[in-house]
């Protein structure tokens, strides 16, 4: 899916810094989205030059294209990933002590892509400038079993949100993720506290996951207009 967001460019040099850490036998996980595409493309560049890696896809998406670009695959049944590399839709606390927070999910693949994220030793973002924030203050995608809609809307109206169900652009009705279930957005302006936001919504019953990470984020590596930029930066 086309959205807004940096260049060609700045997202292949992300993709390329990002590929460039998967060390040969990692089991790495692949992230979903235009910037996740650009490291996947990377990796399988890798892969013909002789790399030894197994990629766990993140969605119908990255397992696609993971395949396309002859990257082996495996599931975390049979192992963790070493490494998970995926893209943002706002980072925000770049060059703070702790972790750079997220949101993710403008695909809808966020359930997995926390779940692959959270279970690899070093998880690392890939961003171009257009993803950076002093706070994040993009609406929450949010994936939420289908019977649920009502009631999680309303538990979110209540927590200050302003929830909006996700329509499909080439279906009518809503869109339905690799998972079944369906997307609320959810805007709450200006998050001050996304932990303290991010247990509140994560607890509402028929939530799946929403696309708040907080704390997991390793790396962040940004391509700019002549280069990478990667946080934490070295001292
Ligand atoms: O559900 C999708 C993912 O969280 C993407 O990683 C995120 O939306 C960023 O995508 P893109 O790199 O295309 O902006």
């Amino acid at each position: 899916m086309k959205r807004p967001g940096g260049t060609d460019e700045q997202k292949r040099r992300a993709g390329e810094s990002a590929a460039r850490v998967v060390s040969d036998g990692d089991v790495a996980g692949l992230g979903t989205g235009s910037t996740a595409a650009a490291a996947i493309r990377a990796l399988g560049r890798r892969v013909d030059a002789g790399l030894d890696v197994r990629g766990i896809p993140t969605s119908y998406q990255s397992r696609s294209l993971a395949r396309e670009v002859g990257i082996p695959l495996t599931t975390l049944d049979d192992a963790l990933p070493d490494i998970a590399i995926d893209g943002a839709d706002q980072v925000a606390g770049l060059g703070r002590d702790d972790s750079a927070d997220l949101i993710k999910g403008g695909g809808a693949a966020h359930a997995r892509e926390k779940l692959v994220a959270a279970a690899a030793d070093r998880f690392v973002v890939v961003a171009d400038p257009t993803k950076l924030a002093d706070a994040l203050d993009a609406p929450v995608p949010i994936e939420v079993l289908s019977d649920a809609v009502p009631a999680v809307e309303a538990a979110l109206s209540a927590l200050g949100g302003e929830p909006t169900l996700r329509a499909a652009e080439r279906k009518d009705g809503p869109v339905v993720t690799d998972n079944g279930n369906l997307v609320v957005d959810c805007a709450f302006g200006a998050i001050d506290d996304p932990a303290a936001l991010s247990a509140d919504v994560g607890t509402l019953p028929g939530v799946v996951e929403h696309g708040l990470f907080v704390g997991l984020a390793d790396e962040v590596h940004v391509g700019v207009a002549d280069g990478v930029d990667v946080y934490p930066r070295e001292s």
